[in-house]
């Protein structure tokens, strides 16, 4: 029995992490083995990808995609195909749908680009459902100034126009696949949102059934 991989996505601020970890609590309460990670991350080999994107001074378009999907393909090697097939729950903060909004649409690369290079690095791995996150900007900003008092990566520092091509790319892609996405609108509590993500995600639990 394999697992099923979740991924949560949407800009910075949106509320990813803190309902990445409401999910996890509440599907390890019901009974099911699950695990949180992140994306750039999750290994220590990506976890050092990430800090060599987000915390210097950033990289030419193609060599940017190109770690994001190398730190995505050490991940998917050592941590999440291996999680599934024991039949542990994933829940990634972050995925290929970044690639594809960021350096796909909103950057140089394009979608087929970036689909290329997930089937080789990950082999085209894609998950079961992916929640979308939409905020209004100002909403997404008051909580990230909150968050980090003005302190953004090299990524979320750039300008709105390029959040702003992101977020029509992530709208995109969900309009595109509407079997695998759910797009979520996340300007109420916490609580709310929570309330949302699970019946977004109850008819993964009903074929456990
Ligand atoms: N529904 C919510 N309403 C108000 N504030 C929230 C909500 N969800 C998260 N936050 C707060 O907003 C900030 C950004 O949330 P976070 O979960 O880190 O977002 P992301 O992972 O998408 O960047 C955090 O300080 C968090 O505590
Ligand atoms: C996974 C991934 C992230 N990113 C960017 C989005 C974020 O700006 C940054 C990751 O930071 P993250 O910590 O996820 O940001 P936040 O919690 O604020 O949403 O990297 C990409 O550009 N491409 C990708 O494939």
């Amino acid at each position: 029995m394999t697992g099923r991989f979740i991924t949560l996505e949407g800009g910075e601020g949106v509320g990813k992490s803190t309902q990445s970890r409401l999910l996890v609590d509440a599907l390890n309460a019901r009974g099911i083995d699950c695990i949180a990670t992140r994306e750039p991350g999750g290994t220590p080999g990506a976890e050092a990808i990430r800090s060599l994107l987000l915390d210097g001074d950033g990289f030419a378009p193609r060599a940017e995609a190109l770690l994001f999907a190398a730190a995505r393909s050490d991940h998917v090697e050592r941590l999440i195909r291996p999680a599934l097939e024991r039949g542990s729950w994933v829940v990634c903060d972050r995925f290929l749908d970044s690639s594809r909004a960021y350096q796909g649409g909103a950057g140089a690369i394009g979608d087929d680009g970036i689909m290329q290079l997930h089937a080789l690095g990950s082999n085209g791995l894609l998950p079961d459902r992916t929640l979308l996150f939409t905020l209004p900007p100002a909403e997404a900003k008051a909580r990230l100034d909150a968050r980090d008092r003005g302190v953004s990566d090299a990524i979320g520092s750039r300008g709105d126009a390029y959040h702003d091509d992101v977020a029509r790319s992530f709208a995109r892609l969900a309009e595109r696949e509407p079997e695998r996405f759910v797009t979520i609108a996340a300007g109420g509590s916490p609580q709310e949102v929570h309330t949302e993500v699970l019946r977004a995600i109850e008819p993964l639990i009903e074929t456990l059934a």
